[in-house]
This record gives C-alpha cells, structure tokens and sequence, in this order.
C-alpha cells in the first residue's frame, strides 16, 4: 500500500535524516560530560572554558536539527493521512453500487476516521521514532564501546532476551489489533443508526431499550481495545523493569572498574548518562515495533477500499456518443434483473419509450418499477437482456453519457447539509437565467420568496430545515436544470400538495421535447389523457 506521494518520500527522507542526526548528537552529550569532569578534576581551567564553548554550540546545533526534524515530521504527518483520506474516500466513491451498499456506510466512515488515526498513531508515528531510536542506538553503543567494552558486552546480553519479546508479541497483538477496529467500526454503524433514530426513539419512548444497545455495543468496544491494551501492558512493564536493570549494571560495573583503576570518574559519569541513551532507545523500539507489526490487518483493509480503481471509460468511448440528447428511443428487451439469485424482480419484460413522448409506469409496491429506474439509469448494470438508447447498448455506456440523457426526480430526496443553489447545481456552473428558469418550473419561487436567505438559504443535515415538498421541489430544480432529454419521475412530487403536483407534472408533460416517465401509484386522473403509453409492471 502506497502511503506517499512522490514529494511526500522526499519529506520522509528528510524527517529520518535529521531523526538521525538529532539522535547522533544527543548520544554526543556524554563525550561532553566525560571530558567537562576530566578537565575538572585535573583543574585546567583554559580547557574547561574550551569544552563550555564547545558545549553552547553544540546545543545551538542540536536545538535547530532537532526543531527541524519535528517540523518536517508533522508536516509529513499532516500530508500522509490528508493523502490517506482522501484516496480511501475516493476509492469507496468509485465502488459499483452493489459493492458499494455491500458494506454499511459506517465501516467506510470507521475506515476515514479511526483506520486512519490507527495508522497515524500506531504506524507512522512509530516509524519514525524507531528509525531515530535505532540511530541513538547505534551511536551510543559506539560510544559505549569506545568507553568500556566490557560493559557494553553485558549489555549486549540482556538485548538479544529483550527483543525475543516483541516478536513473540507481534501475532497476537496483531490479532487483537485487528479486532478492536473491525469493532470500532460496528460502534460507528450503530451510534450513527441510533442518532438518525432520535424522532422515532423520542416518538415511541424507546430510550431505554436505546440505551441499552448503546451500553452493549460500547462496553464491547472498550473491551476490545484493552485487550489490545492489556498486551502492551505486558511489554511495557517489561521495558520498565529493563531499564532500571541497565542502569544497575551500568553503574556496578563502571564503578567497579573505577577502583580498578581502569576507568576515569568523567568516565563513569558518561556511562551513567549514556545508560539514559541507550535505555530510552531500546524500550522505545521494544514498544513501537509490536504496534507497527500489529497494524497490517488495518492497513490491509484500507489498502483494499483505495484499490477500487475501476475505469469508467469516460475518454476512451466518447467519440462514439458524440451525438447529442435522445434522438429515437430508450428500448428494453427481454430484460430480467434479480438482486439475489433466486428472486427475479424483472422477468422478460420489453419495453419502448420514443423520443419526446411521456409515458406513466404503474404497478403495486415492490413490483420492481424502483429498480427499472436504477437499470434505465446504468446504476444495476448486471442485467439479462438488453437496454438501448439510440441504440447504443446501456452496459456499454460511460455513467457520464447516461447522465446527460437521463435525470431521476427520487421520491426520497438527499440533500447536502449547504444551501439551497449548491444543492441545485450541484457543483456545476448554471447562469442566472438557467437558475430562475429551474425555480420556476419547480415550483420554488413561491417557498423561496419566504425565506429570508432566498436561494441562499441553509438546509440543515439532509434538508431537515425544509419541508418534505419543499425539499422535493429542490429535486425537481436539480433535475431540470440539467436540461436531459429523459426525465424520471419516481413519485417525485408525491410529497407535494396536489394542486403544486398537478401544475408542475402538466408543465412538464405539456414540453415536446422532453420524453417523461413517470413511476407512480396514485395518477391524477386529470393527467391520465396526456400520456402516450401507460405500462404495468408486475401483471
Ligand atoms: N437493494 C436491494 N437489495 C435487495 N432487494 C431489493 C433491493 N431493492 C429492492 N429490493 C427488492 O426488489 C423488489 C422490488 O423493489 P422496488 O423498490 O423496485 O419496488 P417498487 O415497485 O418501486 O416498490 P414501491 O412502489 O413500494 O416503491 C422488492 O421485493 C424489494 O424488496
């Protein structure tokens, strides 16, 4: 799995190098230290200003390499999981709608935000401390060897015992690990289920019950993260006892070589400040490393959500489309559609719908009329049979082409928490002209002129600010103001008075150009002469 982009290796390279160098210098602090006390205890004074000033620059250095290197970690930090987000998110987006529903939007929600703070805090943030730790590592066992190989021979001992215990915790931690996420990823589907639940839990008081599931799934939760939790505890206690280990044996035996005779006291004091160095390094890595091993099962599942890479064909075929809107007709043939294998949902049915004429679809509740619109509209493209705009088969057709000849009017109707212009255009460029047009055969230029932001105005998460006809009415200006050929109405003004409904489904039918059809269950019956065919699904 990829983590960066090009620039970003650049930054990584630069982060470990200062990392490196950083580490370097703080395991030079004890050179320092040893030769301050020598020029001390032999009392030469010229000398001991020598090694202050030495000192001071040093520091100065030390101080720079070390903001420097923090600076460019955050920055890498900040690039990486911007980079991560952003690649997750758009791999989902890209997924088929059947892969896509496959999994609750709350696993993909899981994924952009705690998948990726697992990452960050768990991955990233380790590697980079392991790199720098290695290097304080290795510098100062070189310079502990420089100072006293014996003691450097004993330490050495308790190493090769103290990193057999990570890797023996590796699995396990991987396990669990992997455990807690797929869990904090059902504690996210169900507390975003019960917060959209907050009308019909307060309407039918069923808090309690509410509460109940929300204190199950969260307690599970919890208990998942300490298991993870209760291992690193296991090695943490372990660094702990390790590291007041070394210092004991660090200070017996420098001491013990002191009397001997063979070690100076500035000696002594640097083995004593290098055992801080070489401690700190060791337990940080014995920590980290089990959580850069114990990650891969979530980086894994993020890897497989980026990868959805799936080609939409939009250049490659579009020579072949260039002829514009609906010039003869939409045709199904034989068309049979099921979304589990043995339920047929559609089963040979035919049907023609001609350029420009307007048709009504009919049928009772769950006879497929739904899912004829996700297959006229490309959304289901794993059909039997045949659908055809000018002849063009459908399967084979850019989503995009499909788009700008077929716009839907959804009887339920998502709207994004913005205003209301951003949720007509949606994202595209419409002149004014374009836009009043839109709200007057929509209907809105009524509701509108009551609100005191007019277009302008918020709609609240998925439109709650509005009415159930107003909103709607914002979905027929959606769907008008792109101009299709084709426009779907799937009960797409059932949540309008009647009247409002009449006007703008007859303005509509009355447009030579436009070919409609229209899904319902109620027609008013005022409409029923201006339609050229009516087809009825599920008889
Ligand atoms: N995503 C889905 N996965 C599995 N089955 C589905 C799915 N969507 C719809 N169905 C099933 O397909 C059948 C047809 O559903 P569809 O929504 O097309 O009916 P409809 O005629 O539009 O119904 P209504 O008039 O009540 O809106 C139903 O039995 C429904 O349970």
């Amino acid at each position: 799995m990829t983590l960066y982009k090009p620039k970003d290796r650049l930054l990584l390279g630069g982060t470990i190098l200062l990392g490196g160098l950083s580490s370097l210098l703080a395991a030079f602090v004890s050179i320092f230290l040893q030769r301050v006390i020598d020029v001390a205890v032999a009392g030469e004074i010229r000398e001991f200003y020598r090694v202050l000033g030495g000192m001071a620059a040093f520091l100065l250095a030390f101080g720079v390499i070390s903001f420097s290197e923090a600076l460019l970690g955050k920055i890498l930090l900040r690039n990486v999981t911007r980079y991560l987000r952003d690649r997750v998110f758009k791999g989902v987006m890209k997924q088929d709608p059947k892969e896509y529903t496959a999994q609750n939007t709350a696993d993909y929600l899981s994924a952009l935000v705690n998948d990726v703070k697992l990452v960050e805090d768990n991955y990233l943030v380790p590697l980079l401390l392991c790199f720098q730790m290695a290097v304080l590592f290795l510098a100062t066992l070189g310079i502990l060897l420089y100072l006293s190989p014996l003691v450097t021979f004993i330490l050495l001992l308790f190493l090769v015992l103290l990193f057999a215990v990570p890797a023996l915790m590796g699995k396990k931690l991987q396990e669990r690990q992997d455990a807690y996420s797929a869990q904090l990823s059902s504690f996210t589907a169900a507390a975003k289920d019960f917060l959209n639940g907050y009308e019909v839990i307060r309407g039918y008081s069923a808090l309690h019950c509410i509460l109940g599931r929300f204190h199950k799934v969260n307690k599970d939760t919890a208990d998942k993260k300490f298991a993870a939790d209760r291992l690193m505890a296991v090695n943490e206690s372990f660094s702990d006892i390790f590291s007041s280990l070394t210092v004991i044996v660090i200070v017996f035996v420098a001491a013990w070589q002191m009397m001997q005779g063979k070690v100076s006291m500035g000696t002594l004091l640097a083995l004593i400040q290098l055992s801080g160095t070489f401690v700190t390094p060791v337990v940080i890595l014995m920590q980290n490393i089990p959580k850069i091993q114990g990650i891969k099962p979530v980086m894994e599942h993020l890897a497989e959500l980026m990868d959805i890479s799936r080609n939409e064909g939009e250049d490659s075929s579009r020579q072949e489309y260039e002829m514009q809107g609906l010039q003869e007709a939409i045709r199904c043939t034989d068309l049979t559609f099921s979304y589990a294998d043995d339920q047929k949902v559609l089963e040979n049915e035919d049907f023609l719908f001609e350029a420009g004429k307007k048709y009504a679809v009919v049928g009772q509740s769950g006879c497929g009329k739904s899912t004829l619109i996700k297959l006229l509209t490309g959304y289901f493209r794993d059909f039997q049979g045949q659908i055809e705009i000018d002849g063009h088969s459908l399967k084979e057709m850019p989503q995009e082409e499909i788009n700008r000849r077929i716009a839907v009017i959804h009887q339920n109707v998502f709207l994004f928490d913005t205003d209301i212009r951003d949720n007509i255009c949606l994202g595209r460029q419409y002149s004014d002209e374009e836009i009043h047009k839109a709200l007057m055969e929509s209907g809105m230029e009524d509701f509108l002129a009551g609100m005191e932001g007019g277009i302008d105005s918020k709609v609240g998460e998925n439109g709650q600010l509005l009415s159930g006809g107003q909103r709607q009415r914002i979905a027929v200006a959606r769907a008008l103001i792109r101009r299709t050929p084709v426009l779907i109405l799937d009960e797409g003004t059932s949540a309008i008075d009647r009247e409002t409904a009449f006007e703008i489904e007859k303005r509509l039918l009355e447009r030579r150009e436009l070919t409609v059809i229209t899904i319902t269950h109620h027609m008013d019956e005022r409409l029923e002469g201006e339609y050229d065919g009516i087809l009825r699904l599920g008889v």
